[in-house]
């Protein structure tokens, strides 16, 4: 078993303050931290995000686009597991409407971008997957757990006028102006377990207790765990909420029996 080790990185629209049993260092804003994805499991980047303002409106390229780019082997597509909203949150996913490129381009210059996302108030369990090449971003006052394929690919193409890169073109060439699928997000009810992500690049499940035989068969080899809201062990060591494990197999795994718990494995692309 493993623990992986975490990474603070401190963003604009961070928060000095993190939620227990985080912590940010005096004076930084921090607004996410990530688990360093192990040797065994290198396809998965685990993050929470906490936001006290708005993320760029941004997208991210598929696995093909960024070969295609020399940007490595991944793409970006990703999903938000919400875990506590301000109210009023929101998260901006996809367009109201069909939107062309030239339209896209001319509200990412002027700003008009922002309000032609579809804001989705959320609340603690709303679940978004969010495939490459969505134009996305997480609104204030949000803290949510993050599985994405692992690539740091992001571009910028709106950033509310803050000083911060930004990658129109990029952007522009891999962005979709397009609705969201409704089957892409959902309410995940606190009790009893459910399948939030089913390929194709990861499955990943929040169970409750012990998963059953049915959830435990789609995990045969080395997952991540991430604990909730009560402590599990691997291989007989203690892994708290706050952190994530690496395990060699499910067997390795014991559960608390009513505890809230996120696993996850990477599947062949
Ligand atoms: O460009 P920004 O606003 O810092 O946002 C980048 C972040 O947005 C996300 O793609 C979430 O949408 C994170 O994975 C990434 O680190």
């Amino acid at each position: 078993m493993t623990i992986l080790p975490t990474r603070e990185v401190e963003k604009v629209w961070g928060r000095d303050t993190l939620p227990a049993p985080f912590t940010a260092p005096d004076g930084k804003r921090i607004g996410e931290v990530w688990f360093e994805p192990p040797e065994q499991l290198p396809e998965l980047l685990v993050k929470y995000i906490f936001t006290s303002e708005k993320l760029s409106v941004q997208t991210h390229p598929d696995d093909d686009q960024a070969e295609a780019m020399g940007k490595g082997r991944q793409g970006k597509s990703e999903c938000w597991y919400v875990i506590d909203a301000e109210p009023g949150a929101t998260l901006g996913v996809g367009f109201a409407d069909h939107i062309d490129a030239d339209a896209m381009r001319a509200a990412a210059l002027d700003g008009s971008i922002e309000k032609l996302l579809v804001w989705h108030p959320v609340k603690a369990g709303d679940f978004f997957y969010i495939p490459a090449n969505t134009v996305h971003a997480i609104g204030a006052g949000v803290s949510l757990i993050e599985v994405q394929q692992n690539s740091d690919i992001t571009y910028r193409i709106y950033d509310y006028g803050r000083p911060r890169e930004l990658h129109l073109e990029e952007g522009m060439s891999v962005a979709k102006g397009e609705p969201i699928a409704p089957e892409l997000y959902r309410h995940v009810p606190e009790a009893g377990s459910q399948r939030l992500v089913d390929g194709p690049f990861f499955v990943l499940d929040k169970v409750e207790g012990a998963p059953d035989a049915a959830i435990s068969g789609d995990y045969p080899g080395a997952l991540l765990v991430i604990p909730r809201d009560a402590d599990v062990t691997v291989d007989g060591e203690v892994v708290h909420p706050g952190q994530c494990a690496l395990a060699s197999s499910i067997a390795a795994v014991d559960f608390a029996q009513h505890g809230h718990c996120l696993i996850t494995r990477p599947l062949a692309a």
